[in-house]
């Protein structure tokens, strides 16, 4: 028989096998609420007009080639990328200190940054925020470090445990790598007030922490691309280093296309070099150099100033859709006299919503309301819209009734 007839059948991933679940639902008012992937108001995914437009003009320009990208992929996409994230005026770019690599997405560019540091860096400790993206932790032990938690969402008031979070990141040994979302924290959309990331900030720089930011959601939080990454350019402009993961999944919509950046900010420009001659040693035996297609469109966006312009007005409107179904989903709650607080629907940012909706009423409500969710009680509200918002409240009313 087979050599492979050990293997047991592995379960379905948490996030991406709820999208198999709802898949298989025949009933005509299911409702897909658990990948974070933008779906338009008619609930349909969206391809940016941008990106439509940029994809027009390549498909046309005969100059174009499918040569090998480098190791490091598009060279003007990782500078872009980087001036994207790190403000175009950034001393660390401008002093040559920032190193950027085109990887696979933000998972990519993740899974890079962790094989670096476990090759590399002399502390192996990885500490993430608790809860975080489920493959978080996933990626980090395959890439050799050790994963370990600090204390991040208070359920009590659904809120940041800001204590919890200052005495966790303060009892961690020096040198500990540090996971940070960047912005529109993912699973509980809470982040902290720019007065704590200043805390934040102050407190890891003390005990010489590593930073690891991870953005996969610039322009979601607040609309602005610029906004968005302030906490970002606050820990660079202290001068220190820290690793940056970035994905243009969700804000350009180019999901499939696995588009990412991983860039190493370091205190020197001799050091940023050494340490991009490394990550070509951790890339190429990996999967050897990036695809071309996705990040040849993100480099003609982030060039040319009317294309940009018109992807910050599309963002803007993904962002703000988002922001309306958190307010139809409160106003429907309230008028249905649902019982319980459900402001944090309405202060939560970024894509989701951490109901605080626990197992057992997320099963029944896919049982009894065909609605599609992560069992951590996260909702994506992008797959949400003006005419399916009243099903998604009475599921949550008869749920906690
Ligand atoms: C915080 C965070 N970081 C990285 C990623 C990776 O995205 P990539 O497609 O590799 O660029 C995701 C994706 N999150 C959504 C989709 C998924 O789970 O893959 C989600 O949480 O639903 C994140 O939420």
């Amino acid at each position: 028989d087979s050599v492979f007839a050990h293997l047991v059948r592995a379960p379905e991933d948490p996030i991406l096998g709820v999208t198999l679940a709802y898949n298989k639902d025949p009933s005509p008012v299911k409702l897909n609420l658990g990948v974070g992937a933008y779906r338009t108001e008619e609930g349909k995914p969206l391809v940016l007009n941008v990106v439509r437009r940029v994809e027009q003009q390549l498909v046309n320009d005969l100059a174009r080639n499918k040569e090998y990208l480098p190791i490091t992929g598009v060279a003007e996409f990782n500078k872009l990328s980087a001036q994207l994230i790190f403000g175009a005026d950034s001393p660390a770019i401008r002093e040559g200190r920032v190193t950027t690599v085109q990887c696979l997405s933000g998972t990519g560019s993740l899974r890079v940054g962790g094989e670096f540091l476990a090759k590399h860096y002399h502390q192996r400790t990885i500490y993430l925020p608790q809860p975080t993206w489920g493959n978080h932790p996933k990626v980090f032990t395959l890439a050799g470090l050790t994963v370990k938690t600090y204390r991040y969402y208070a359920p009590a008031t659904r809120g940041l445990d800001f204590q919890g979070l200052i005495e966790d990141l303060g009892a961690a040994p020096s040198g500990s790598v540090v996971l940070l979302h960047a912005c529109a924290h993912n699973p509980t959309g809470v982040d902290p007030t720019p007065e704590q990331w200043e805390e934040i900030r102050k407190l890891i720089r003390s005990k010489a922490l590593l930073p690891f930011f991870d953005s996969a959601y610039q322009g979601f939080a607040s609309g602005s691309l610029d906004k968005d990454a302030q906490p970002v350019r606050s820990f660079v402009a202290d001068g220190g280093e820290l690793l940056m993961a970035q994905s243009y999944a969700k804000n350009m919509g180019l999901y499939g296309e696995r588009v990412g950046a991983l860039s190493i900010v370091c205190k020197s420009a001799d050091v940023a070099s050494k340490v991009e001659s490394q990550l070509k040693l951790v890339i190429r035996p990996m999967y050897s150099s990036p695809p071309i297609h996705g990040a040849t469109i993100v480099a003609a966006v982030l060039k040319d100033s009317n294309l940009f312009n018109e992807w910050t007005i599309e963002l803007k409107g993904m962002a703000d859709r988002i922001i309306s179904m958190r307010q139809q989903l409160f106003d429907a709650l309230r008028a249905r006299g649902t019982p319980g607080d459900w402001s944090h629907i309405i202060k939560q940012i970024g894509m989701f919503t951490f109901t605080g909706l626990n197992s057992e009423q997320v099963s029944f409500m896919t049982k009894e309301y065909h609605i599609y969710m992560t069992s951590d009680g996260r909702i994506s509200m992008a797959g949400l819209s003006a005419k399916t918002v009243p099903h998604l409240a009475d599921a949550i009313h008869a749920a906690v009734t």
